[in-house]
C-alpha cells in the first residue's frame, strides 16, 4: 500500500497572510493524522514564506506518523534537520527564489555532494530521499549516492495527464522498475491530485509514499465550501 503524506505548506501560507495563528498549523497536523493521513510533510524555504523554521520544531512532538522534511540542504536547513531528526529528509535542489520546486537533482554531477549529506543524515537515524526527474540515468546516479529512497518529480506527469496523455506515465514506470531493481525505495510528489493519483499509483510498482499538498488543500477547501456556507446561513437565520 502507498502511504499518503500530507504537505501542509499551504496551510502555513494562509496562516501567514494575517500574521496570527489561524489556521493553527499544529492542530491541522494533529487532525490530518486523526483523519488517517499517514505522514506530514513540510518544505521550509529560506524566506519562510510558508513553513517557518519554528514550525518544524513545533510539529516534532505531535507528528506520530511519518515526519518528512523537504528542502535544499544548505547549512541552515541541514542544521534544522539534524536537530529535529524527522523520519525522513527529502533533498530538493530548489533555487532560493524558486516559486516552487521545478527540477530534480543531477545525481551524476552532484553525486559526491549528495553522498556526503546522505551519509550524515543516515548516521543520525534519518531516512533519506532525493528528488529526481524520471530518467534512468538519474535513478542510476541516485543509487550511487547511498540514498534510501528517491522521490519522483511528478509535475510533468500531472500536466500531461490533465491533457489526456496517459503515456506520460511511462518514464515514471520505467524508473520505478529500475529503482526497485537497485533497491531504492520509491516516493513521488508534485501536483498529484484526486484527478491523477489513482492512475499514478496503479502504474508505479513499489510506490511507497506520495506527498501531496497544493491540490489536496485546494480540494479540501472546495469540498468543504458547501458545508461552511450552509453553516453561516444557519447562524444568520
Ligand atoms: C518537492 C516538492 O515538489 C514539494 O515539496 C513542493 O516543492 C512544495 O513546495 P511549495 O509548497 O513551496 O510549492
Ligand atoms: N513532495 C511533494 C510535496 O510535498 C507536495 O507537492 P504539491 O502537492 O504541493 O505539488
Amino acid at each position: 500500500m502507498t502511504k499518503l503524506s500530507v504537505n501542509i505548506n499551504k496551510v502555513a501560507t494562509i496562516r501567514n497572510a494575517r500574521g496570527g495563528n489561524t489556521p493553527n498549523l499544529v492542530q491541522v497536523a494533529i487532525d490530518i493524522q486523526k483523519f488517517g493521513g499517514q505522514g506530514i510533510t513540510i518544505h521550509p524555504r529560506p524566506d519562510e514564506r510558508h513553513i517557518r523554521y519554528q514550525d518544524a520544531y513545533d510539529l516534532k512532538p505531535i507528528v506520530t506518523t511519518e515526519y518528512n522534511i523537504e528542502g535544499n540542504p544548505q547549512d541552515a536547513f541541514l542544521d534544522l534537520v539534524l536537530q529535529i531528526k524527522p523520519t525522513q529528509v527529502t533533498l530538493v535542489p530548489d533555487a532560493v527564489d524558486a516559486i516552487t520546486s521545478n527540477a530534480g537533482w543531477d545525481t551524476v554531477k552532484h553525486k559526491d555532494y549528495l553522498a556526503e549529506i546522505i551519509s550524515e543524515c543516515k548516521r543520525n537515524g534519518i531516512r533519506t530521499s532525493i528528488f529526481v526527474d524520471p530518467t534512468l540515468e538519474m535513478i542510476e546516479g541516485a543509487a550511487q549516492t547511498g540514498t534510501d529512497r528517491i522521490e519522483l518529480y511528478t509535475e510533468e506527469f500531472a500536466k500531461q495527464y490533465s491533457l489526456g496523455n496517459k503515456k506520460a506515465i511511462e518514464p515514471y514506470a520505467d524508473c520505478a522498475v529500475l529503482a526497485n531493481k537497485l533497491g531504492l525505495g520509491i516516493n513521488a510528489g508534485h501536483d498529484l491530485s484526486l484527478e491523477n493519483i489513482q492512475f499514478f499509483a496503479e502504474n508505479i510498482p513499489g510506490l511507497l509514499e506520495v506527498s501531496i499538498g497544493h491540490a489536496l488543500i485546494s480540494e479540501a477547501l472546495y469540498l468543504g465550501l458547501e458545508t461552511v456556507v450552509q453553516q453561516y446561513l444557519e447562524k444568520l437565520k
